[in-house]
């Protein structure tokens, strides 16, 4: 069974890693999954300067998967990219840094100086942080995300991909689509970030789970598989040329496989490796190739966007 990916002009030896702002935020943590079965490493979402983030409580587990309002708690982006500098790219493992200025300017100036160093690394912008009270999300903004692409465009001359908000409506896909098409280093959209700003309540205390926004986050986990395995289908199909990367709802070898069937390239893991840790990876890969031998699959290509409609 071969459950390796070859995009981006590279092989990684696995399908799976984790979602952007999950066990990536310290150098002990991107080291700990690059050493896992995990197939790629993408660091916590950088600001240009480090951040402490919310007051706690910020997260919370609930039986159906997770609510956070972290609001961007980062090392900074010259920590991340010192981690760049170091990393092992001949581990046949990609390193992908997160961005998530507080401004374009901000954002622009971290793709310039990623080009800078000539690295390997390649750019996730997150246009979808939902938890920075008094900013909303760059990705339902759809003249702001117009305007960004063509300045990340200027401002970095290689490949490079976007963390998207989960949309909801055909009309919102279609006009992200039109939007990301114009952009042919734009090389992949990762679908999904949480869906932001849900409120869950807890009966016994009567109160929310989470300190900031009264209790409003972003979900993660069970809440978000089928808003994710839409958004990946419709990107699938809207954008052609262009790689859709699955994230939302995977905690097991099934939810990947639908990520796949449904288009993914590759799949992320947020919820379930925050509280399984990166041992995840070697489990949710051993569980996929279970099933996909079960079916007679022997690639992931064999089966990568054949979802079939009725
Ligand atoms: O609150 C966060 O740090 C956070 N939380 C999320 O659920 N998605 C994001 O993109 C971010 I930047």
């Amino acid at each position: 069974i071969d459950l390796s990916v070859t995009w981006l002009g590279q092989a990684m030896p696995g399908c799976l890693y984790n979602a952007s702002g999950v066990w990536c935020r310290e150098e002990e943590e991107l080291e700990a999954v690059r050493a896992s079965a995990a197939a790629a490493v993408v660091s916590k979402s950088a600001t240009l300067a480090p951040r402490d983030g919310n007051p706690e409580p910020r997260y919370c587990q609930t039986p159906l998967g997770s609510i956070n309002s972290m609001g961007l708690p980062n090392r900074g982006f010259d920590y991340y990219l010192d981690y760049a500098r170091r990393y092992r790219y001949g581990s046949g493992k990609p390193l992908f840094l997160s961005l998530s200025g507080l401004s374009l300017d901000d954002n622009c100036a971290m793709l310039r100086a990623l080009a800078e160093e000539g690295l390997p690394a390649v750019p996730e912008v997150n246009l979808s942080c939902p938890n920075v009270p008094g900013k909303p999300q760059l990705g339902y903004d759809f003249a702001a995300t117009a305007e960004a692409l063509d300045a990340f465009d200027a401002a970095y001359p290689g490949l490079y991909g976007v963390k998207l908000p989960p949309y909801f409506d055909p009309a919102h896909f279609a006009a992200m689509a039109e939007i990301l098409n114009r952009h042919p280093r734009l090389a992949f959209v990762t679908c999904i970030n949480s869906i932001g700003n849900g409120l869950v309540v807890d009966i016994d205390s009567e109160a929310v789970v989470i300190k900031p926004k009264d209790g409003l986050g972003g979900l993660g986990g069970d809440y978000v598989l089928p808003t994710a395995l839409a958004n990946v289908r419709e990107f699938y199909r809207l954008l052609p040329g262009k790689d859709v990367v699955g994230c939302g709802g995977v905690k097991s070898g099934r939810e990947a496989f639908m990520h796949i069937l449904a288009g993914a390239r590759a799949v992320q893991v947020g919820t379930c490796l925050y509280h399984e840790g990166p041992g995840a990876f070697a489990r949710i890969s051993s569980e996929l190739a279970v099933l996909m031998r079960a079916k007679g699959y022997r690639s992931l290509d064999a089966f990568r966007g054949k979802l079939r409609t009725l």
